[in-house]
C-alpha cells in the first residue's frame, strides 16, 4: 500500500505551495508521487466550477445557482470519480498521493453554509481515509491578504466572514478526526515546508519502518 497525505485549509492558506514542495521531497527520496486536487479536473470538476464556483474562486460565497445539498452532492460525486479512479488505483501500486484538498473541504465549507455535519459525514463515507491530513491554519485576515486580488472588492467581508467559519470549523474538525494535524501557516513557506516533513516522518515514515 502507498501512502496518502491530504492538505488542507481556507482559501490562501498556501495548500498547492506546500503540495508542490512536499512531492517534490518524496520525489528526491525516490517515490512515485500522484499530486491531485479537488476540486478536480474531470468532467465533475467542471460542472463544480460552472455551477457552484461562479464569479471567481471565492465566488463560492454567492452566484450559487444551485441549492447547498446539490452543491455537496456534486462536490461528493467529483470525490467518488476522484477516489475510484485515481486515488485508490495510485495506492494499490505503491505510489504516495498528495491532494490539495479532499472530504474534509466539504465538511468545513459545506457545513458553514448551514448543511448538517453528519449529513455530509456519512455522505462522504466511500471515501478512504488518508494517513495524515495537514491543516494549513492561519488568521483569515493573512489569507485575504495573500489572496488580495482573486476577488472584488466589494466582496471582502461576506467572503472574510465565510473563510472565518470554515477556519473554525477545521479546528473543530481536529477533534473530530485523528489524522488530522494542525501546522502554523503563517511561517515562511521553508518553516512551513519543514514542519510539514517532520510531521509526515513522525506520523508516517518511522511507523512503517
Ligand atoms: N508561507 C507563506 N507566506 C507568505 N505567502 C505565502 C506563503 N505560502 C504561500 N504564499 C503565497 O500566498 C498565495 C496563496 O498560496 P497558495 O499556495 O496558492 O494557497 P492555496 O492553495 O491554499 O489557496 C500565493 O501567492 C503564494 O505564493
Ligand atoms: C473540495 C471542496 C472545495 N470547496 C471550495 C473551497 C474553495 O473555496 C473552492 C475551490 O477550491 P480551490 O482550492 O480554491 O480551487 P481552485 O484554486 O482550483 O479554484 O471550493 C468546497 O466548498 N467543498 C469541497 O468539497
Amino acid at each position: 500500500m502507498g501512502i496518502f497525505i491530504v492538505i488542507e485549509g481556507i482559501d490562501g492558506a498556501g495548500k498547492s505551495t506546500q503540495a508542490k514542495l512536499l512531492a517534490k521531497w518524496f520525489e528526491k527520496r525516490g517515490y512515485n508521487v500522484v499530486l491531485t486536487k479537488e476540486p478536480t479536473d474531470t468532467a465533475f470538476g467542471k460542472l463544480i466550477r460552472k455551477l457552484v464556483l461562479t464569479g471567481g474562486r471565492e465566488g463560492i460565497i454567492d452566484g450559487a445557482k444551485i441549492s447547498h445539498e446539490a452543491e455537496a452532492l456534486l462536490f461528493a460525486a467529483d470525490r467518488a470519480e476522484h477516489v475510484k479512479k485515481l486515488i485508490e488505483p495510485s495506492l494499490r501500486t505503491g505510489k504516495v498521493v498528495i491532494s490539495d484538498r479532499y472530504f474534509y473541504s466539504s465538511l468545513a465549507y459545506q457545513w458553514a453554509r448551514g448543511l448538517d455535519l453528519e449529513w455530509l459525514i456519512n455522505l462522504n463515507k466511500f471515501a478512504i481515509r488518508p494517513d495524515l491530513v495537514i491543516l494549513l491554519d492561519l488568521p483569515v485576515k493573512e489569507s485575504m491578504k495573500r489572496i488580495n486580488g482573486r476577488q472584488l472588492k466589494s466582496e471582502f467581508d461576506r467572503i472574510a466572514e465565510l473563510q472565518k467559519k470554515v477556519r473554525e470549523n477545521y479546528l473543530k474538525l481536529v477533534e473530530m478526526f485523528p489524522e488530522m494535524k494542525i501546522v502554523n501557516a503563517l511561517a515562511s513557506i521553508e518553516d512551513i515546508h519543514n514542519d510539514i516533513v517532520a510531521l509526515v516522518e513522525h506520523e508516517i515514515l518511522n511507523k512503517k519502518e
